[in-house]
């Protein structure tokens, strides 16, 4: 089970703010479960900036993508693919994290 969670910098602000309820991961980054507390920093220097709640998590595959994700990842669809190719290049199983930030 993983005890933390990191998003690059760029995200952070759309987290805040709500605008980003979602991530998309792979399976080595999937093993969260609903209702757990996690803190979550910057990829790029490890700094904290909030608590997350996992609502769910679903395998969701590349190719089963739609306007629906990229809405809550705050992006268009293609923008998303993008991220995605950057991320993972190759990689079509993929699981969609819900969760809320924590008030604090
Ligand atoms: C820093 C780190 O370890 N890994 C990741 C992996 C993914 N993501 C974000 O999730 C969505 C879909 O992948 C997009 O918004 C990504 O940017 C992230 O911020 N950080």
């Amino acid at each position: 089970m993983l005890t933390k969670m990191t998003f690059f910098e760029r995200f952070e602000r759309d987290i805040l703010s709500g605008a980003k309820t979602i991530t998309l991961r792979d399976e080595a980054e999937s093993h969260v479960e609903s209702g757990q507390i996690l803190p979550v920093s910057t990829f790029e220097t490890d700094r904290w900036f909030c608590d997350i709640q996992i609502v769910d998590v679903t395998p969701v595959s590349l190719s089963e993508l739609t306007d629906v994700h990229a809405e809550q990842e705050n992006m268009t669809l293609a923008q998303l693919r993008n991220v995605i190719a950057e991320i993972y290049p190759g990689l079509e199983q993929l699981f969609m994290i819900r969760f809320n930030v924590l008030p604090q």
